[in-house]
């Protein structure tokens, strides 16, 4: 499989080819035709060609593309048939929610730590799992293989954390706090900000509002007979 010539664009999109051939899994379909794919997705049939083609050997035509080989390649691509601990920095509101959340496990991602400074927390916990001081995370990091920690702490203490968490020799980070963190190239970063997904939002909903309102003030004017 010829990974390294698939364009980001692409890569970026397979999470949601993922989830829905997960979902035709679990109602037993076992073969789909690009047609049927794009109905469902939303997309073009022949962007869901273009990007599958990426991969070679998916689709047949006239058959359609099967369901399980598909998913399961693409979980390959993803990196989702492996298993990769976690750690979550941070159990307040967004940590505990994470930490709650069962489904990353059926994706192969499993909290084996908690982590935060507050002395109230300490001991409390999280389906199995206890919240622990910080000071325990660098012995806690040398006994337990971690591949990810998730940082779900505040904006101006993450930059350090992180950088703490690089020294320790973790070298991918899920970073939840609105900052940059600036850490060394080999370190893998991804953000989720939240609030910037929000201001998109509401860029898109703005500009939908302007849009509408020649429309709206046409049919103003129709109704008050101008
Ligand atoms: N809650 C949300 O829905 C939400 C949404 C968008 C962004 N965020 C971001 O996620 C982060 C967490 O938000 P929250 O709502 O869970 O905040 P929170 O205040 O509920 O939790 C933060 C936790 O981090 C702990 N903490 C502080 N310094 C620490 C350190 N050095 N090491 C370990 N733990 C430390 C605190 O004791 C606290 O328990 C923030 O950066 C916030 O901006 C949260």
């Amino acid at each position: 499989m010829q990974e390294k010539e698939i364009s980001l664009a692409v890569i970026k999109r397979l999470p949601r080819y993922y989830r829905y051939l997960g979902e035709l899994l679990e109602n037993d379909v076992v073969r789909i035709s690009s047609k049927e794919l794009s109905e469902r997705m939303k997309v073009t049939a022949s962007q869901i060609r273009q990007d599958l083609n990426n991969f070679g050997g998916f689709g047949q035509q006239g058959y359609g593309y099967n369901v399980e080989y598909l998913y399961t390649e693409i979980g390959k691509i993803l990196g989702l048939d492996r298993k990769y601990n976690i750690i979550i920095i941070g159990a307040g509101n967004l940590g505990q929610a994470l930490s709650n959340y069962t489904d990353f496990e059926r994706r192969g991602f499993y909290v084996t730590g908690i982590f935060d400074t507050n002395p109230r927390l300490e001991g409390i916990s999280i389906r199995g799992i206890e919240i622990q001081m910080i000071e325990n995370l660098e012995k806690f990091v040398k006994n337990n293989p971690v591949h990810i920690a998730v940082l779900t702490l505040p904006r101006l203490k993450a930059p350090q954390v992180a950088k703490e968490v690089v020294g320790l020799g973790i070298k991918a980070i899920w970073n939840f706090a609105p900052v940059d963190l600036n850490l060394p190239p080999d370190v893998i970063v991804e953000n989720v900000h939240l609030a910037e997904s929000l201001m998109r939002l509401s860029y898109d909903l703005k500009a939908s509002e302007d849009n509408t309102k020649p429309f709206e003030k046409e049919a103003d004017n129709k109704n008050k007979g101008n």
